[in-house]
């Protein structure tokens, strides 16, 4: 049995009961809360702004980790720490300089990841990989929750965590869109050791009872 962290998406939360979906996550085995920005033009979808993230703040006591899906992250990143932000994942698509965006969020203190779209090659992270905490593989294209995962994500896992034993044993694999038990187990063995898991949680049954069992594939 292998543990892994587990950081729930609020954007398959009720919007309209967050105090009451996050106080659930507090008293889960939650690792982080993961909170997805979108602005309407890297992805075809806006989530929630500042005032939102905001709110869940005041209430999680889990770390949050922000998934930034914007075409400009460096004017967002002060407010994303303000709300709270321990981890602030940016994507690699939208960033022209990556390097620069990855100091700028260590420079506020918080830990720095970078995402991968599903048709980007993990080799993309070969100069940036000692500089970050974070990697993050979306097993669907981002946008929108309740999507299919897509299979060819084991392959980039298992390549990337190759990738990472070389120079960064101690980043964090984590994977984004449609993860449920059926594709957890091997996802981990294949190296990520951080799943993010949205509707497979708060759509199921007991949340809380889904979060132990994907702690534990
Ligand atoms: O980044 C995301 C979408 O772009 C979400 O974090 C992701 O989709 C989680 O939702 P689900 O588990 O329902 O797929
Ligand atoms: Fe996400």
């Amino acid at each position: 049995m292998k543990e892994c962290l587990v950081s729930p998406s609020m954007l398959a939360a009720d919007f309209a009961n967050i105090q009451r979906d996050v106080e659930m996550l507090n008293s889960s085995e939650a690792d982080y809360i993961h909170i997805d920005i979108m602005d309407g033009v890297f992805v075809p979808n806006i989530s929630f702004g500042f005032p939102v993230t905001e709110a869940i703040a005041r209430h999680a006591k889990k770390p949050l980790d922000f998934h930034l899906m914007v075409k400009d992250a460096t004017p967002y990143l002060e407010a994303c720490r303000d709300s709270g932000a321990e981890i602030i994942t940016v994507h690699y698509e939208a960033c022209t300089h990556l390097h620069r965006t990855i100091m700028a969020i260590h420079e506020l203190g918080a830990k720095a990841g970078v995402a991968l779209n599903p048709h980007t090659p993990v080799a993309v992270l070969e100069e940036i990989i000692d500089h970050i905490d974070l990697a993050l593989i979306m097993s669907v294209n981002p946008g929108f929750g309740g999507q299919k995962f897509i299979p060819h994500t084991f392959a980039k896992v298992e390549k990337l965590a190759a990738m990472a034993e070389k120079t960064n044993p101690d980043l964090l694999i984590e994977i984004d869109g449609g993860v449920t038990s059926e594709n957890a187990r091997e996802l981990v063995q294949k190296g990520a050791n951080m799943l993010v898991a949205g509707s497979f949680v708060f759509k199921s049954e007991n949340p809380q009872d889904t979060i132990h069992s994907l702690k534990r594939v």
